[in-house]
């Protein structure tokens, strides 16, 4: 892709600004150039309930028995169809806080866990984005799988303070792609304000991604939401560009 400097950014210590590494590896790319977003963002959020005519609202438990998720997306026969952008990554790793920032420009972090599904459409002026969250807690971790055939792209949001759980979050993001070798990726090593943050090229490491496939489009990038009510900072603009672009290409 044409985007993303590739500043030659060193590892330092705790914290890495939101500009780019040195790249690693032929197809992954390493983001963090400012970049304008076009348009606006216009939020429209249903959880899981509100998909099955039960209302607006998250922390839905999941049902018993979890099926494909209803009226978008749904490939009949098996054929990819989907024009859904799937959010993966461990509870606590900022998915849901990430969206909101996404889709209303502005910090406001997730209170709760999800307890389901968070879906979340974000328009811009050229496309309308519909992301799909499924929560990162162990017991809905076996549903993550299941919703893969039917998405244009997978993001991978990872806590880069959560040092003693990257094993596990490279473990699973592996098993994930490992049967699908084209889905684009873009892996979030999110949290960057936290002291003791990994960055990016750490985590790029600690999730071995040069072993997750160079046919695939990938790429990694760090975001943060710092302050509730502030504006979302550039890496965070950068990531909506660049899955913007991806949603595009994909369609
Ligand atoms: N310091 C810091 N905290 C964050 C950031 N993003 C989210 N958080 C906090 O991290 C916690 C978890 O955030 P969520 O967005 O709920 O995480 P999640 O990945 O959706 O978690 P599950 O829904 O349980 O899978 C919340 O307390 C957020 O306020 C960030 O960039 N920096
Ligand atoms: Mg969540």
């Amino acid at each position: 892709m044409r985007r993303g400097s590739r500043k030659g950014g060193a590892c330092r210590g705790s914290r890495l600004p939101a500009t780019a590494g040195p790249a690693m590896g032929s197809r992954l790319r390493l983001c963090g150039a400012a970049l304008a977003m076009a348009g606006g963002a216009a939020l429209a959020a249903w959880a899981w309930a509100r998909l099955r005519g039960r209302g607006a609202g998250r922390g839905e438990p999941p049902a018993p028995r979890l099926g494909p998720v209803p009226s978008i997306g749904v490939a009949p026969q098996g054929k990819r169809q989907g024009r859904q952008i799937l959010v993966l990554g461990l509870d606590g790793a900022g998915k849901s806080s990430l969206l909101q920032a996404l889709a209303t420009n502005q910090v406001k972090r997730s209170l709760a866990p999800t307890e389901g599904f968070n879906a979340v459409c974000i328009a811009t002026e050229e496309s309308q984005m519909e992301f799909l969250e499924i929560g990162g807690s162990e017991s809905l971790r076996s549903y993550w799988k299941m919703y893969l055939p039917q998405v244009l792209l997978l993001i991978y949001v990872v806590d880069s303070a959560d040092h003693a759980r990257l094993p596990v979050a490279k473990q699973l993001l592996h098993q994930l792609v490992e049967n699908n070798s084209t889905l684009p990726v873009v892996v979030l090593a999110h949290k960057q304000d936290l002291e003791g943050a990994y960055c990016i090229t750490d985590i790029h490491d600690a999730l071995a991604l040069s072993d997750i496939g160079d046919k695939r489009k990938m790429f990694l990038i760090g975001t943060h939401v710092a302050e509730d009510g502030s504006e979302i900072s550039s890496s965070m603009k950068d990531a909506k560009e660049l899955i913007a672009e991806l949603f595009l290409e994909m369609q």
